[in-house]
C-alpha cells in the first residue's frame, strides 16, 4: 500500500477519542435495507495554506496527503478542492451493503486513490457495473459543458476480508462561482440544457434532500425540451 494510503489507515486506527473531532461515521444497523458501511473524513484542500491547519495533526504524514491540483489548469488551481478519506471496514454481508451507494460527485473532476478494488461505475450502454478508472467526471463539468461530458454514477462496494481505504480529491471551480456554460461551437448547435446555479444552491439542495436515496442535484438543473 502506498505511503499516503497507509497514513490514512493509521488515522482510522487511532483511539476513538482522537478521531472523534474530525471523523464522521455512517455505519448503520438494521437488517433489511441497504446499508452504508463507511467511516470518513472530509476536508477542504485548496488553497492548501488556508486549510491545512484544520486537518488532523495525527498521524503526521496525513498532512502530506494532498493530491496536486496545479496540473489541472488555472480555473481549477484557483477553484475548490475537497478531499474525502474513506475507510470501509470488512463487512460480514458485503452482498447486501454498500460502502457508498450509487451517486455522482459535485465536482468537475474527481481523482481517486484506493488501497484495493471496490470502486465501480455504471456503464451507460448496458447498465452494468464496472471497475472505475482513477479519474472521473462530476456534475459540475456536466453542467459547464452543457452535457457534452456526463457525470459518472459510481459506488463503493465492500468485502468481508480486509479494510479498504480510498482517498478522493474533488476538484471544482471556485466555491461561490456560478455554473457558467462553455462557449463552444457545439453549444451553439445545442440549446442550453441546464439552468445556472451556484455552490450555495447545491448546499441548500443537500440540506433538503436525501442524496443517498437517489436524489440528484444536476437533474434539478436540467431544462427539459418540448
Ligand atoms: O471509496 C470509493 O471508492 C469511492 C468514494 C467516493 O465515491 C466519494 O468519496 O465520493
Ligand atoms: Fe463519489
Amino acid at each position: 500500500m502506498g505511503e499516503v494510503l497507509y497514513s490514512a489507515m493509521e488515522f482510522f486506527n487511532l483511539p476513538s477519542e482522537e478521531k472523534r473531532s474530525s471523523c464522521l461515521a455512517t455505519l448503520r444497523d438494521g437488517a433489511d435495507k441497504i446499508q452504508f458501511w463507511r467511516v470518513f473524513l472530509k476536508h477542504y484542500a485548496s488553497p492548501l495554506e488556508d486549510w491545512i491547519g484544520s486537518w488532523p495533526k495525527n498521524p503526521p504524514k496525513h498532512r502530506c496527503a494532498q493530491v496536486p491540483g496545479r496540473r489541472l489548469g488555472k480555473n481549477m488551481d484557483e477553484g475548490m478542492q475537497v478531499m474525502a478519506v474513506n475507510c470501509y471496514p470488512p463487512c460480514p454481508q458485503p452482498d447486501i451493503a454498500f460502502g457508498l451507494p450509487p451517486h455522482s460527485d459535485y465536482s468537475c473532476l474527481t481523482i481517486v486513490l484506493q488501497s484495493s478494488e471496490g470502486l465501480e461505475f455504471l456503464g451507460k450502454e448496458d447498465e452494468s457495473w464496472r471497475k472505475v478508472p482513477n479519474v472521473h467526471v462530476g456534475d459540475h463539468l456536466e453542467v459547464l459543458s452543457n452535457g457534452i461530458y456526463k457525470s459518472v454514477v459510481h459506488r463503493a462496494t465492500l468485502n468481508h476480508e480486509r479494510t479498504r481505504i480510498s482517498i478522493t480529491s474533488l476538484h471544482s471551480l471556485h466555491s461561490l462561482g456560478v455554473y457558467v456554460k462553455m462557449e463552444t461551437a457545439k453549444e451553439l448547435q445545442h440549446p442550453k440544457g441546464y439552468k445556472e446555479s451556484s455552490f450555495m444552491d447545491f448546499l441548500n439542495f443537500l440540506s433538503k434532500n436525501d442524496i443517498a436515496g437517489g436524489k440528484n442535484f444536476t437533474n434539478t438543473l436540467k431544462i427539459l425540451g418540448d
